[in-house]
């Protein structure tokens, strides 16, 4: 893993969105397609604000959400609406959106069908993810019901997941997959969340499961 230090959030929402441009932009070069995959959550607006009118041919990009919350588009908890709201708009509107999220009473009745997209798309190419102050990254909680899973090296590429004090259930990639990604960016904003991330490094997978991506992994930070 490899620390960036910025002075503040504007310097590296600027730098991060350079940065993932720029990666975008190389793997066009080699790729027909390239698959973008962001967090949801309070900290990456911004970054898509500043990403959004990239110069780079957003038609040939596949974006989708490290997880979702089991709620519809128009919630407000809803990831995709943020994704829709803040990336999907300006140059990157001409991008292809790969939900996670189905009209469907719970994620397990519509897991497989939401994997038949999302499967044929892999491997990453470009991933950004955030992380919670529990240690938690995309939707792999500790304590969720489905942990053992998202972690397990033979994982399937969805896994649903439950955990206490969440009010929804959720859906997300498992680890496997984001760890396969070509080339992986998180990001983080405060202390608590460096803490957290000290704190991870230290800890087993299941208390930390930000600690199953971390290998390879560029985390940017500010306070
Ligand atoms: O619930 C979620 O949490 C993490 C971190 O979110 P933040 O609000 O602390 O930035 C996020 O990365 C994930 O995609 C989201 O569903």
């Amino acid at each position: 893993m490899k620390l960036l230090e910025y002075a503040d959030e504007e310097m590296l929402t600027i730098d991060l969105a350079n940065t993932l441009a720029g990666e975008l932009r190389a793997a066009l070069v080699h790729e027909d397609r390239v698959l973008f995959v962001v967090p949801g959550g309070t900290t990456p607006g911004p970054i898509f604000d500043a990403l959004c009118d990239s110069n780079l041919d957003w038609s040939r990009v596949d974006v989708m959400l490290s997880d979702e919350r089991w709620v519809p588009e128009v919630h407000v908890r809803s990831n995709t609406r943020l994704i829709r709201e803040r990336l999907l708009v300006g140059r990157a509107a001409a991008a292809r959106f790969l939900p996670l999220y189905a009209k469907a009473e719970s994620p397990e009745a519509v897991l497989a069908e939401l994997e038949s997209n999302i499967y044929p798309r892999l491997p990453i190419s470009v991933l950004l993810l955030g992380m919670g102050e529990d240690m938690h990254t995309a939707s792999i909680f500790p304590k969720g019901d489905n942990l053992e899973l998202a972690l397990a090296p033979d994982a399937p590429v969805l896994v649903a997941m439950r955990a206490p004090g969440l009010p929804e259930p959720r859906i997300t990639l498992s680890a496997r997959v984001l760890d396969a990604a070509m080339s992986k960016h998180m990001v983080i904003t405060g202390k608590a969340k460096r803490n957290a991330l000290d704190r991870a490094q230290s800890s087993s997978r299941e208390q930390a499961p930000v600690r199953a991506v971390l290998e390879d992994m560029v985390v940017h930070w500010a306070a």
